[in-house]
C-alpha cells in the first residue's frame, strides 16, 4: 500500500460564519422534522495536532456546498488509526502536517441539502462513506475507485474528518440506512466494509477453514464476515484475553492467546490444535500488522493456502518468500473498500453477521470525546470499539 495514497488531496470546504446564518442554517430548506434546538448547538470538533495533542475546539456552523449534504453526526467509531495519527503524528508515510478534524466512521442526519443534490431529503438518516474519490481518474472508472490517487478521505492528512456536530459531504458517498437501524450501527458500517472488502478479495468457499490473526474491532467484524460467508472452523488470535473473550461471547469458541516467545512454528502448531477436526487454515485474514503474527499466518496455512493482509504496520515487513514459494502460499491484500456500503447496509439490516453491537463497548456524548479517545488508548480500559454519539 503507498502510503502516500492514503490521502493526497487537499481538503477546501468552505466554513460559513455563524454571524452568516439566518437561524442556524445556510438559508437552504430544512423541514420540520429536524429540531431547531438541535441546529444552534455548537459545532463540537476533534482535532489532532502534529504535536501529539488532540483538542476539541467550537467549529463554525458549515455551509452546505453544491452537491454536498450537510449531517448532524449521531455516531462515530473512533478508529486505531486515529490514535495512531494522535500519538504518533503518523500512518507510514501519511504524517499529520498541521491540526486536522479526526473521524471517519460516523452516521447521521441530514439538516441540509446542497443545490443540484437529488435522491435525498432532509431527514434522510445515512452512514457516511468517509473516502471521497475523484471519479475521473482511470481507477475511479475502472471501479477500483478505493485506489484513487486523488482521493480524500476523512480525518485523514490533510482532509478533516466527521468528528463533529455537522459536517458537509458528497451525496455520492452518503447512504441511507433503514429506520430500524440505529446510527450507532451506521457507524459500524465502516469497519464492516473494510471485512467485506476483504473477503470479496478472498472469496471464500463453504467449509473454509480460516484464522484471523488479531481480535481488535477489524479483526472481529472480519469473524462476523467470514462466518457469514460460509467459512468453517474459524480460529482467531490475540495477546488479549478480554479481546478474546470479547470474540467467544460473538460466538467464536476457537480462540488462541499468542504466546510472543513461541515461534512460528509453535504458534502455527497451536493454531492447528485449536483448529481442531483436522484442519489447517487454507485462508487467513491478517488483522494485525505485525511482523510475528503475519509470519505465523503463513506457516498456519495448509500448502497452497491465501495470506489475506489486512493489518497495516511498519512499511518494510520480512516473509519468507522462498519457503512461500515451494508451498504456493499466495498474499492477497486489501485496501479500505469500494462498492461496500449498500451491500453491506443490506446484510446487517438482515441480521446476516449477527448481533454486530457486540464490536462496542463503549459509548460517550460528543462532549466527552477527549474522554473517549483516552478510554481507547488505554488497553488497561479493555474498550474495543469506542463510540462518540450525540442524539
Ligand atoms: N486494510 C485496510 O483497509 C485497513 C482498514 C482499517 C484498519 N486496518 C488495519 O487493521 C489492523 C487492525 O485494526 P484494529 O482497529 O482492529 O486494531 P487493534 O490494534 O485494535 O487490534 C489489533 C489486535 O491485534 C492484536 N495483536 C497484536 N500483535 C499480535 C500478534 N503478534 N498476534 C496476535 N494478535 C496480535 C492486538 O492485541 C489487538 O487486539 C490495524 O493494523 C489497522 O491499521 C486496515
Ligand atoms: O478504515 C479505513 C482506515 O482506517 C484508513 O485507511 C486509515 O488506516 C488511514 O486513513
Amino acid at each position: 500500500m503507498a502510503p502516500t495514497s492514503l490521502n493526497n488531496a487537499s481538503e477546501q470546504v468552505p466554513h460559513a460564519t455563524k454571524a452568516q446564518l439566518p437561524t442556524g442554517l445556510n438559508g437552504g430548506a430544512t423541514a420540520s422534522i429536524i429540531d431547531p434546538q438541535i441546529l444552534v448547538r455548537p459545532n463540537l470538533a476533534l482535532w489532532v495536532t502534529k504535536d501529539h495533542q488532540i483538542y476539541q475546539k467550537e467549529e463554525p456552523y458549515p455551509v452546505c456546498p453544491p452537491g454536498q449534504c450537510l449531517i448532524h453526526v449521531k455516531a462515530t467509531g473512533i478508529c486505531g488509526s486515529e490514535i495512531h495519527f494522535w500519538k504518533s503524528g503518523r500512518i507510514g508515510d501519511c504524517c499529520v502536517t498541521h491540526d486536522i478534524i479526526l473521524g471517519h466512521e460516523s452516521a447521521g442526519q441530514i439538516v441540509e441539502i446542497g443545490e443540484g443534490v437529488q435522491g435525498f431529503s432532509v431527514g434522510d438518516r445515512v452512514s457516511i462513506e468517509p473516502g471521497v474519490s475523484c471519479w475521473e481518474c482511470e481507477q475511479c472508472l475502472r471501479g477500483r475507485y478505493n485506489l484513487c490517487p486523488k482521493v480524500k478521505f476523512s480525518g485523514t492528512p490533510p482532509s478533516d474528518g466527521t468528528m463533529r456536530r455537522f459536517v458537509a459531504h458528497p451525496a455520492r458517498f452518503l447512504h441511507k440506512i433503514p429506520d430500524t437501524m440505529t446510527y450507532a450501527v451506521g457507524a459500524l458500517i465502516e469497519p464492516l466494509s473494510v471485512a467485506y472488502n476483504a473477503v470479496t478479495r478472498a472469496s471464500p468457499y463453504l467449509g473454509q477453514p480460516v484464522l484471523i490473526a488479531g481480535a481488535g474491532p477489524i479483526g472481529l467484524a472480519m469473524a462476523l464476515c467470514a462466518r457469514s460467508a460460509g467459512c468453517h472452523p474459524i480460529c482467531i488470535t490475540d495477546l488479549e484475553d478480554n479481546r478474546l473473550a470479547q470474540a467467544r461471547s460473538m460466538g467464536f469458541q476457537q480462540t488462541l492467546k499468542i504466546d510472543l516467545g513461541w515461534d512460528r512454528f509453535e504458534t502455527a502448531r497451536q493454531v492447528r490444535r485449536v483448529m481442531g477436526e483436522g484442519c489447517a487454515p487454507s485462508l487467513a485474514f491478517e488483522c494485525t500488522g505485525a511482523e510475528s503474527s503475519i509470519n505465523s499466518a503463513i506457516y498456519a496455512l495448509e500448502d497452497g493456502g491465501t495470506l489475506l493482509q489486512v493489518g497495516c504496520g511498519k512499511p518494510d515487513i520480512a516473509v519468507p518468500l522462498m519457503s512461500m514459494g515451494f508451498r504456493e502460499v499466495n498474499i492477497v491484500t486489501s485496501f479500505r473498500y469500494r462498492l461496500s456500503w449498500p451491500v453491506v447496509i443490506r446484510l446487517v439490516n438482515a441480521g446476516i453477521f449477527g448481533d454486530v453491537t457486540g464490536l462496542i463497548t463503549h459509548t460517550f456524548p460528543i462532549e466527552q470525546t477527549i474522554e473517549a479517545f483516552e478510554t481507547c488508548a488505554d488497553r488497561s480500559k479493555l474498550a474495543i470499539k469506542v463510540q462518540i454519539v450525540d442524539e
